[in-house]
């Protein structure tokens, strides 16, 4: 599969010194479907209750506009948590572009400036930058946890889990690796990623590039979507071995555990605002080119019409596939422990549009461009009895589609 005239021309020194300026490019591709948006402006939102102030002004933006129905789409980009030092991004293309199997199609983007310009003043903590512009965060990578870190920061985990008495039930872990990399390599990533996942949702939207399989909520003609992903094992060398780990993540215990608060908190996240069409759906195994998951699909009817899919996410996130159980004590133990801001990392990213319809997933195994690089980021779910070598090697499969897309040696 490929979309190659979406993404700029690579391969000659002229090209490469020519591509657009990445930060500013939003790109969304799943299956054989792509969109890409040029140009327009970028909102910045600090401060607390970052998706439902979103909601309302992309509410109001839309609702500002001369024709409030016209087709027009925003992409968000939003931090894991709303003490984190870098702003939820809007960003709104002047220009849409759409290929699928069919070709490639200019899609109508019906944006209004002065009531964009509105909806953002009319919000204390937001801001609005003209070209589509988005600033980089700073590097972190000194403060970075190597494997013998991460490990360390595992067994930290655990310990405190032990003298919780049961309190804390889950806590999800990452760790980040920062490489360098300039616009054109992650234009390059991006191709790689289409190219190698297609399974998964492809993502650029404000220098936060990735390729993630967990989608947290879609919202369509009153119908809400979610597909929870927790617990998981590497990929084996053949298909013999994979039989195995697949056999092995269907029936173990602590991963079934793992699984369960995830797709328990996403269910009674749901359950006030949505008709489950079923309350209690099984999991099944996953199977990604780097790693095997469980998954819950989970779906209903929402109740009340009003607001957008951002209220919905804002009623699921942060989950305990990237926060944890209970979710308030495991957002604290992760601050406390992860030495470095998650930034936009598992949060949420996607699209929405003039109905509040729209799909959103969770950022995960991604980067975060730098200046100068791009900061990888993945993490694991601990439960008691998690193994800190076994979690070493689980993160590395999961950050192995971003090293491969840019290049970087696996060793
Ligand atoms: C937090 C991440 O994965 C989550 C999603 C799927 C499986 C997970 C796990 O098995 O630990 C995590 O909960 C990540 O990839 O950065």
């Amino acid at each position: 599969m490929s979309v190659p005239t979406l993404l700029p021309e690579l391969g000659t020194a002229a090209a490469e010194a020519a591509v657009p300026p990445f930060a500013r490019a939003v790109l969304w591709a799943h299956g054989d479907a792509a969109w890409r948006g040029d140009d327009g402006w970028t909102v910045l939102v600090d401060g607390p209750d970052r998706l439902r102030r979103l909601s309302a002004l992309w509410q109001a933006a839309v609702a500002g506009r001369e024709d409030p129905a016209a087709p027009v789409r925003g992409w968000v980009s939003a931090p894991f948590s709303d003490d984190s030092v870098e702003p939820a991004v809007l960003r709104v293309p002047a220009r849409l572009r759409r290929s699928t199997a069919s070709g490639i199609r200019e899609t109508p983007q019906h944006v209004d400036a002065a009531a964009l310009a509105d909806a953002v003043s009319a919000d204390g903590g937001a801001r609005l930058l003209p070209d589509g512009e988005v600033p980089l965060p700073a590097d972190t990578s000194e403060s970075a946890w190597d494997d013998a870190g991460y490990a360390a920061g595992v067994r930290e985990l655990l310990a405190r889990m032990a003298a919780s008495d049961g309190a804390l039930a889950k806590v999800v872990i990452s760790r980040t690796l920062t490489v360098p990399a300039d616009d054109a390599d992650l234009w390059r990533a991006i191709r790689a990623l289409r190219r190698e996942y297609p399974q998964t949702w492809v993502f650029a939207v404000g220098g936060l590039l990735g390729a993630t399989p967990e989608i947290l909520a879609t919202r369509h003609a009153g119908l809400v979507g979610s597909r929870v992903l927790a617990g998981s094992l590497p990929r084996g060398e053949d298909e013999a071995e994979d039989a195995a780990l697949r056999a092995r993540l269907a029936t173990d215990p602590r991963l079934g555990e793992e699984h369960r608060w995830a797709a328990r908190s996403v269910l009674d996240a749901l359950a006030p605002v949505v008709d489950l069409a079923d309350p209690d759906p099984a999991p099944t195994v996953l199977t990604l080119p780097n790693v095997h998951h469980l998954a819950t699909s989970v779906r209903g009817r929402l109740r009340d019409g009003r607001g957008t899919v951002l209220d919905v996410v804002a009623a699921l996130h942060p989950t305990a596939a990237v926060g944890g159980t209970p979710t308030p004590e495991a957002v604290r133990v992760i601050r406390e422990v992860e030495p470095v801001d998650r930034g936009r990392y598992a949060g949420p990213v996607g699209w929405l549009d003039q109905d509040g319809d729209g799909e959103i997933a969770l950022a995960l195994r991604c980067g975060q461009q730098v200046p100068g690089g791009v900061r990888l980021q993945a993490g694991g779910g601990m439960v008691p009895g998690a193994v800190p070598e076994e979690e070493v090697t689980e993160i590395r499969a999961k950050l192995l589609p971003m090293r491969r897309a840019l290049g970087i040696d696996l060793d």
